[in-house]
């Protein structure tokens, strides 16, 4: 298997249940959403999008063509970034465009033999291959979810065709709202706010990282 990346680096996780925690991203190139390409955006299956997810000439990206070629890459990003090695603690978020077109068991197993523990951030649209330690699933529009159980439903707030009272019958163990992100001027944070507040079910999810600056 050839993996297609478009970049590897150690930040924070922004998002989600694990807001805060130290974590490598490998970001896979494409996406069965959308192209990538601004010219394709208004006919996209998933118009809102917010990462460059094209090629692989971003820092750290390439063509990897092994499992075990991908996990030291990813590995090496953790140690550099690291002050004290503190393997426990090893944590990798899988994500893109869309991670669950190229990863499968031998790259969860060969990121499994170097002590990470795999995070997944997926559109739900694809079964994910077993092993995977968290499934974060973000449902876009009217795309039929093939991921019906999980760690955290992320969904992004509002989005046509996707209320949130569709996926609480699911078995996910978190239920996330995330105000949809239309260039930066937080303008869908105040109903999001609201809709947690009155459907104590859903948490708040912020981007932080946005906030932070960092990647
Ligand atoms: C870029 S996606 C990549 C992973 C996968 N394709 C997915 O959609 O879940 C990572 C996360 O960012 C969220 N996201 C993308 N664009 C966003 C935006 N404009 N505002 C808020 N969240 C957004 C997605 O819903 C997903 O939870
Ligand atoms: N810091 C940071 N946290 C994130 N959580 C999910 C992200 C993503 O693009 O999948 C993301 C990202 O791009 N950066
Ligand atoms: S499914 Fe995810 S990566 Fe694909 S276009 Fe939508 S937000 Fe971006
Ligand atoms: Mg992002």
């Amino acid at each position: 298997m050839t993996y297609s990346v478009k970049e590897i680096f150690l930040t924070l996780q922004g998002e989600g249940c694990h807001t805060g925690r130290a974590a490598v991203f490998c970001r896979f190139s494409g996406c069965n959403l959308w192209s990538g390409r601004a010219e394709d955006r208004a006919q996209a299956r998933c118009r809102f999008c917010d990462t460059d997810f094209l090629g692989t000439e971003g820092a750290g990206g390439g063509k990897f063509d092994s499992a075990p070629a991908l996990a030291h890459a990813i590995e090496r990003c953790w140690q550099d970034g690291m002050a004290g090695e503190d393997s426990m603690r090893r944590w990798v978020v899988l994500t893109g465009g869309e991670p669950l077109l190229q990863v499968d068991e031998d790259l969860v197993g060969a990121l499994h033999e170097r002590g990470f523990g795999v995070a997944v951030e997926t559109n739900g649209t694809i079964p994910p291959p077993p092993g995977i330690d968290w499934i974060c699933v973000s449902p876009k529009g009217k795309e039929p979810l093939q991921v019906h159980r999980g760690d955290e439903l992320k969904l992004v707030y509002p989005q046509a065709d996707c209320p949130p009272e569709r996926f609480v019958t699911l078995n996910f163990h978190h239920f996330l709202l995330q105000p949809l992100d239309e260039g930066g001027d937080r303008r869908h944070e105040p109903a999001t706010v609201s809709y947690c507040r009155s459907h104590p079910r859903w948490q708040l999810s912020l981007q932080i990282h946005k906030w932070l600056g960092i990647p």
